[in-house]
């Protein structure tokens, strides 16, 4: 990604959380959890905001103009930029990875149901009050891929063998690719959800984005991805059911792992 097209997407972030709380909450959605996501009481450093189908010239601009009705043509143009270059990137990647399972004829569906979704992250600095210095607590995402960058300052870890967490270090150039809740389901379990967090541990605030993709539609679960060694573990479902199912259980602020087995496992 070219340097200007990552500089520009971040300051845009700076520029939208600066914005007035009553602006900001008018970032709503039907779809669950593509709205404003904040004011927890348990996590009060976070805030969220999110951008549905961002790689179209329509969607980034209403919502540019919801957010700035005099517009503001280089916020529109830095989500859309960023947004069409990590999409391209997503394809690329999914289309290797359903190749590598012999499954390469799904990357048609898939290319042509995937709805994204961009979200802007804030995490206010850490205060004195330590019981409340987290940014996110462990969680899985309900996507089927989460590709995040984080700005110059650091606090994702990721969870690996034996519950240890490990740092990712910020970078401008490199992008993590998480599994989410529909990948794992999709793939029969041959690929687990990735558990992750954000913790406060520098002394200035943090912004993150993150271009999230989801099914719009049926995730399938293919015989080509059952053996003796992976029986089938989940039903075919609608990942916005899926989605509609998780906010009905756990409300606004999801922090469980397992959700897919829970929803579709059979
Ligand atoms: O801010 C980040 O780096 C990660 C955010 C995240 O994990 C999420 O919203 O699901
Ligand atoms: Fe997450």
């Amino acid at each position: 990604m070219p340097r200007q097209v990552h500089d520009a997407a971040f300051a845009g972030a700076e520029e939208l959380f600066d914005l007035p709380t009553e602006v900001k909450l008018r970032n709503t959605s039907n779809k669950p959890y593509f709205e404003y996501l904040g004011q927890y009481k348990t996590q009060p450093l976070y805030e969220s905001m999110a951008i549905d189908h961002p790689t179209s010239l329509d969607a980034t601009a209403s919502f540019t103009n919801l957010m700035w009705p005099a517009g503001n043509d280089r916020f529109r143009e830095s989500a859309q930029s960023y947004s069409e270059l990590v999409s391209e990137l997503e394809q690329a990647v999914a289309r290797m990875l359903f190749e590598s399972y012999g499954v390469g004829y799904y990357h048609d569906y898939y290319s042509k149901n995937t709805n994204y979704l961009l979200r802007y992250f804030k995490y206010n600095e850490a205060t004195m009050d330590k019981q409340r210095n987290e940014g996110l607590l462990p969680h899985t995402d309900i996507t089927f891929f989460s590709i995040i960058q984080q700005g110059n300052v650091s606090g994702l870890q990721v969870k690996v063998k034996d519950d240890q967490w490990i740092d990712v270090p910020p970078s401008p150039t490199s992008f993590l690719f998480l599994a989410g809740e529909a990948l794992m389901g999709w793939s029969n379990d041959r690929i687990s959800s990735c558990c992750h967090r954000v913790i406060r541990n520098e002394k200035a605030r943090r912004y993150s984005l993150g271009v999230f993709s989801f099914i719009s539609g049926m995730v399938h679960i293919l015989e080509e991805l059952e053996d003796e060694t992976h029986p089938i573990k989940y039903k075919p479902f609608d990942h916005f059911e899926f989605l509609h199912f998780v906010k009905l259980k756990l409300g606004t602020n999801p922090r469980a792992c397992d959700l897919i087995k829970a929803f579709s496992g059979v």
